[in-house]
């Protein structure tokens, strides 16, 4: 094999090639992206760069640019791909050229889903995805500046937590009854609400948007199902991501909601191979899941990579996230199981403590809350399928560690 084209140039694609070249590949690897940028981190997106979109974090970006020409990374940014030509073997590019590879990673991603509504492309209504997103974001969450929020899943919580740090008087509005209740269940996106309330912002859950009016190309008021209307300078849609899987559809590669691949991270062609936002593969709990977190993408990216060299890999983890809003550093592993039984350890009152969902005895889903350490030891809980009791797991004196050690 001498040649393999990379499409997507943020985290997987990213890793991927930097585990091309760990691994001793020393053909020719062409990474395409969209973007301008060379991969970056977005998790700052929401944070820092709105803070401060002038300096961002001196860890922003994966490598430095004299990485990729150090490591013969032939980069070509600012370019989509069009097509992908299987029969001519490679990766067509806008205006026709042919970038020809042996194997093809997608690594595509999502682009933020938009309100199908009036005034969706106005000015001043945001959505953030990228580094040009949050920086035009960040010109609009000025002190004083009234921002309605649409939607409270993990972007639109942490989007509304910077918005009251820089002085901004922020509503949200969710239909769910509390902030990402799919990710941390009723209790803890009650509790999670709560914080959003004490800190300021006005919450309107349960509530779903009508309308957005426009004035002069700008939205000044969003109208909510209950016939009520905010006031605002600016408006945030965090309502998820539309999984980028046209190039691979288009190519009559099978996908669903993601690009299917299988342990190998491998599509229905045995040239293609998919990881990141955008693949949707055996889910540790059986079924399938296209996972949407950080550490899916950069070690998924690392598997496809080494399968994609003819290595062994067999890569299926449970979920693992995190997202800081306000003092608040929550940390997410595994699933919340039907009928979970719920156990909590440590202070909901002071903010530090850590859940546990099991299905009977086994541990698959854990939550902290400012408690970081508990998480190293709770992925590996999770890993292993642990049993515990409910008497263990609330006992702060009975170590996770020893848990872990009987989990053999
Ligand atoms: C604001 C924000 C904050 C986040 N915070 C957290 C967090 O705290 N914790 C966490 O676990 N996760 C977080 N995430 C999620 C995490 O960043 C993603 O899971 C990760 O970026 C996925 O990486 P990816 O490379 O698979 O996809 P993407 O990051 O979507 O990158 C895909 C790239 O492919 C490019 N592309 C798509 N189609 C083409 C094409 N045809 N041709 C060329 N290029 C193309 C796109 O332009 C894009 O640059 C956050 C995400 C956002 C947006």
């Amino acid at each position: 094999m001498k040649s393999i084209a990379v499409v997507g140039a943020n985290l997987a694609g990213g890793r991927a090639v930097e585990s091309l070249r760990q691994a001793g590949f020393d053909g020719r690897i062409t990474l395409i992206g969209e973007e301008p940028w060379r991969p970056y981190e977005r998790p700052p997106l929401s944070k820092e760069v709105l803070w401060d979109p002038a300096n961002v974090p001196d860890n922003f970006f994966l490598h430095d640019e004299a990485w990729y020409a150090d490591n013969r990374i032939d980069m070509r940014l600012g370019v989509r791909a069009e097509a992908l030509d299987l029969t001519a073997g490679g990766v067509r590019l806008g205006g026709g050229e042919l970038v020809q590879a042996d194997r093809i990673l997608l690594a595509t991603g999502g682009s933020a889903r938009k309100l199908n509504m009036e005034g969706t492309d106005a000015a001043n209504v945001h959505y953030l995805r990228t580094r040009d997103d949050a920086t035009r974001m960040a010109a609009d969450l000025k002190d004083g500046a009234r921002i309605v929020i649409i939607g409270m899943g993990v972007i639109g919580a942490e989007v509304a937590a910077s918005a009251i740090k820089l002085g901004c008087r922020v509503t949200a509005i969710e239909p769910f009854a509390a902030p990402m209740i799919r990710a941390l269940g009723p209790q803890f996106g009650q509790w999670l609400g709560e914080e959003h309330r004490q800190r300021g912002v006005d919450t309107r859950f349960g509530r779903g948007v009508n309308a957005m009016r426009v004035l002069d190309g700008r939205v000044t008021q969003v109208e909510l199902d209950d016939g009520s209307l905010v006031d605002c300078d600016a408006v945030v849609v965090g309502v998820g991501i539309v999984p980028e899987t046209s190039l691979a559809k288009d190519a009559g590669i099978v996908t669903n909601n993601g690009i299917i691949v299988d342990r190998q991270c491998r599509t229905s062609n045995e040239n293609v191979f998919a990881a990141g936002d955008v693949a949707e593969q055996d889910s540790f709990f059986g079924g399938h899941i296209r996972q949407e977190t950080y550490q899916n993408a950069a070690d998924q990216a690392q598997a496809a990579a080494l399968a994609m060299l003819g290595q062994d890999v067999d890569y299926c983890k449970p979920a693992w996230y995190w997202s800081d809003q306000f003092d608040l550093n929550i940390q997410f592993c595994g699933h919340i199981p039907a009928q979970a039984e719920v156990t909590l350890r440590g202070d909901m009152a002071s903010n530090q403590f850590t859940a546990f969902f099991r299905s009977g005895e086994t541990i698959e889903g854990i939550l902290t809350v400012n408690r970081a350490p508990d998480m190293g030891i709770g992925k590996r809980l999770i890993e292993r399928r642990a049993k515990a009791s409910a008497g263990q797991l609330a006992d702060a004196d009975v170590s996770l560690r020893e848990i872990l050690k009987q989990a053999g």
